[in-house]
């Protein structure tokens, strides 16, 4: 194993490893903190850790992330990434700094980076201010994050309020001239840099100039150089990962309880589309008037092998999730819906289905807790950040689309079950 990577939510991590895929490792990913990587530390360059830990409380971020860390090196990790969301999602508590804090303390290094540019995705960083598209952060639906609304654009600022280490910038300038350059830079000073990326160029470089760092933090595409440096070190062969599955026939299911702009629009072209469409309120279930068997009786009589998967969606518009936070608390409100993905994902598993498109990293991450897996294969790339995956060892293969709230084209529902047909 090269690579050893820590993602604080189960879309992220997908993310990652298909990136570092794409590039042409060898990728497991490995849903929560492993017990030991033996088993397949030497299948794969890459192992990705997929925590459920974004919002945690920071103790127990840090807990989750330095366990997974110690059990990377142990598997023979040669550098550990840290991967967050390419939108910086956290509150001022946590979770990145201290998280990131923490890695650089268990590995004994005192220089970092932090870059959550993804450009692919619209998500870029100059001046240390993050955009989404055309937008700051601070203006883009992210500041409506039902978890972990983003008010601040400007890194350095958010990243400063998290943790003791320095925060400071490496501006586009500097990272528009030489590798040379920009690693010295990176290592002048103890602390984390939020490095400027504006288009992949500037993410492969940056993966050449952190080449010796013990630890990169930061979105998935700023590994999109890590293979080629990995290449020149002599640690990976011209190797290709393989992004082929056996695609299992069977009967599946959409579950979304992401409200972000981009999944609204995707359950909408859906309902254009024709697919059956159920809706679920947090306040309803939080009476008790919506139940698992219910959903699991609408999903079962509209769910046919071959035909489009129905939809169950929590997602809504920023005033009703406002009104069911209210009502509920925060927390609440999402754990209440996470729990109920999570029991109709089990159910439906339990009587057969062995296809499910998840939309959303919380949602995600609760839903595949619930079948049992521990390790994922990565297979064909959907859209930017999202392929196809494979449950390894569940009792029976399964195969999962898990979606990150803002990413996908707005047909997305349908180009990724398409694929399997
Ligand atoms: N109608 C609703 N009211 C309140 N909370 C909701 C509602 N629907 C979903 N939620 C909660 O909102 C949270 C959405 O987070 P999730 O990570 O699944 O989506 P996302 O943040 O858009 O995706 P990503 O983290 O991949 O960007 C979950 O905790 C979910 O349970
Ligand atoms: O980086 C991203 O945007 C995604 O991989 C993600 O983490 C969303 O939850």
């Amino acid at each position: 194993m090269i690579l050893g990577a820590i993602a604080d939510d189960l879309t992220g991590a997908t993310d990652l490893s298909l990136i570092l895929s794409r590039s042409g490792m060898r990728v497991v990913q490995v849903i929560g903190v492993p017990n030991s990587l033996d088993a397949i530390a030497d299948k794969a360059d890459a192992v990705v850790v997929a925590l459920k830990s974004r919002t945690n409380p920071a103790e127990e971020a840090v807990a989750m992330s330095v366990a997974a860390a110690t059990a990377l090196q142990e598997a023979g990790a040669k550098q550990l990434f840290f991967k967050y969301c390419s939108t910086f999602d956290s509150t001022d508590e946590g979770n990145i700094g201290p998280v990131a804090e923490a890695l650089m303390d268990h590995l004994g290094t005192d220089v970092s980076i932090a870059c959550p540019s993804f450009p692919e995705n619209g998500r870029t960083v100059y001046k240390g201010h993050l955009f989404v598209f055309d937008q700051l952060v601070s203006d883009s639906p992210m500041k409506d994050h039902p978890l972990t609304p983003m008010r601040d654009p400007d890194l350095v600022s958010v990243l400063g309020r998290q943790t003791k280490i320095p925060v400071r910038l490496i501006a586009h300038d500097i990272v528009r001239g030489t590798t040379e350059g920009l690693a010295a830079a990176i290592s002048a000073a103890p602390g984390i840099s939020i490095v400027d990326a504006i288009s992949d160029d500037d993410l492969r470089k940056i993966g050449h100039a952190a080449a010796d760092l013990a630890l990169i933090t930061g979105g998935s595409a700023v590994a999109m150089g890590l293979a080629e440096v990995y290449r020149e070190k002599g640690w990976l062969e011209p190797s290709s990962g393989s992004d082929t599955l056996d695609l299992p026939e069977g009967k599946g299911v959409i579950l979304a309880g992401s409200c972000s702009q981009m999944t609204r629009k995707q359950i909408e072209k859906a309902r254009l589309t024709g697919v059956p469409m159920m809706q679920l309120d947090p306040l309803r279930i939080a009476n008790g008037e919506t139940k698992t068997e219910d959903i699991v009786a609408f999903v079962e009589s509209n769910a046919a092998t071959g035909r489009l998967p129905p939809l169950v969606y929590s997602s809504a518009d920023p005033s009703v999730v406002a009104a069911a936070q209210q009502a509920l608390g925060r927390q609440r409100a999402g754990e209440i819906v996470e729990n109920l993905m999570s029991a109709v994902a089990a159910a439906l598993v339990a009587r057969g289905f062995n296809r499910i498109i998840s939309a959303g990293g919380e949602t995600s991450g609760a839903v595949v807790a619930a079948l049992g897996a521990s390790t994922l294969a990565i297979g064909p790339e959907i859209d930017p950040g999202v392929p196809w995956v494979m449950t390894l060892d569940a009792d029976r293969p399964m195969l999962l689309a898990l979606k990150s709230g803002n990413f996908g084209s707005e047909d997305f529902f349908l180009k990724a079950w398409s694929m399997l047909s």
